[in-house]
């Protein structure tokens, strides 16, 4: 096994050699999906898409950054780790570079059990950050007990505010997310889904870098896939936001790799 990320990565995210803007980090939105465009199955049941090779270039991408992001939807039906157990252990130098997983909760309902807080306890995991809407105790005990719960079992709350203008309506404010994890010194973010969090980063211009694995698989329609917003220019026609830049074969995958555009 190589001993070191595959080259397109070292050359696609080499940015993260350069200070982030101070609004956000370095943005990498990754997934898995079939030809279909389907990244689960019916009734959102969790699919490994990815086969070994393609498995192995996503954990060194892992290794690649601060933090690691992933929705409550993801959270609670996958019960994911997050971590780079695929890779051999580095020769020599110390163990590979673990990112941080952060949890997208508006209403605090990541269970105190899941894997993420388990692997924190046994220490074969880093603290789990959970991103909340705001709390007000006096009206909303349960959440502030579900906070206390978390805590307990080790995770950071973030908490912030809930706009009228939150887009779509009763979700985090993306850019919001993004300047709060900034200011507590994430410089890279992988954003891994699930579907809605895709929808909701693809709709904001954050992302630098976009990773596609293509697994040579059909799904169906009872598939789970994202939605991906039409951008046109002024006049009229369609606008690209992203050009491809590198394409490759990991087993019997398809990696697509995609720049943003200025
Ligand atoms: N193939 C792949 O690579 C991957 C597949 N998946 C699959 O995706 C599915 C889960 O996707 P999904 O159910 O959409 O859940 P997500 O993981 O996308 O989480 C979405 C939830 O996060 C909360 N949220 C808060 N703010 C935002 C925001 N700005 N944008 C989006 N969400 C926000 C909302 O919870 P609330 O309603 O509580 O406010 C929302 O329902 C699973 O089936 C999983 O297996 C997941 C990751 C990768
Ligand atoms: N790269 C990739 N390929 C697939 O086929 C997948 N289903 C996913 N899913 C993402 O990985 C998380 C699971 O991570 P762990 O194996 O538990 O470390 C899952 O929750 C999705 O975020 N990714």
């Amino acid at each position: 096994m190589a001993d070191q990320p595959p080259a397109f990565l070292l050359d696609l995210l080499k940015h993260h050699e350069e200070p982030p803007p101070a609004e956000r980090p370095h943005v990498t939105l990754t997934f898995a999906q079939s030809i279909d465009a389907k990244i689960a199955g019916a009734g959102g049941r969790q699919l490994i898409l990815s086969g070994k090779e393609s498995m192995v270039m996503t954990h060194w991408m892992r290794t690649m950054h601060d933090g690691i992001l992933v929705g409550i939807g993801t959270a609670l039906n996958d019960d994911p780790q997050l971590n780079v157990r695929h890779l051999a252990p580095p020769s020599g130098s110390g163990p590979h570079h673990l990112p941080r997983p952060i949890i997208i909760d508006t209403h605090l309902g990541l269970l105190p059990t899941c894997k993420l807080l388990a692997n924190f306890q046994n220490g074969t995991g880093r603290r789990p950050w959970i991103v909340c809407s705001s709390i007000s105790p006096e009206v909303e005990e349960d959440k502030q007990q579900r906070k206390g719960m978390l805590e307990e079992a080790g995770a950071k709350i973030i908490e912030l505010p809930l706009s009228p203008r939150s887009s779509p309506p009763g979700y985090l404010p993306v850019p919001l997310i993004l300047k709060a994890l900034r200011d507590l010194g994430v410089c890279s973010l992988m954003v891994e889904g699930g579907a809605r969090i895709i929808a909701s980063f693809l709709s904001e211009p954050v992302v630098d870098a976009l990773i596609v694995t293509i697994a040579p698989v059909l799904v169906g329609d009872a598939g789970v896939g994202y939605q991906s917003p039409t951008f046109l220019s002024n006049n009229g026609e369609l606008k690209a936001r992203f050009k491809d830049v590198h394409t490759e074969s990991f087993g019997k995958d398809t990696v697509v790799a995609f720049e943003a555009l200025p």
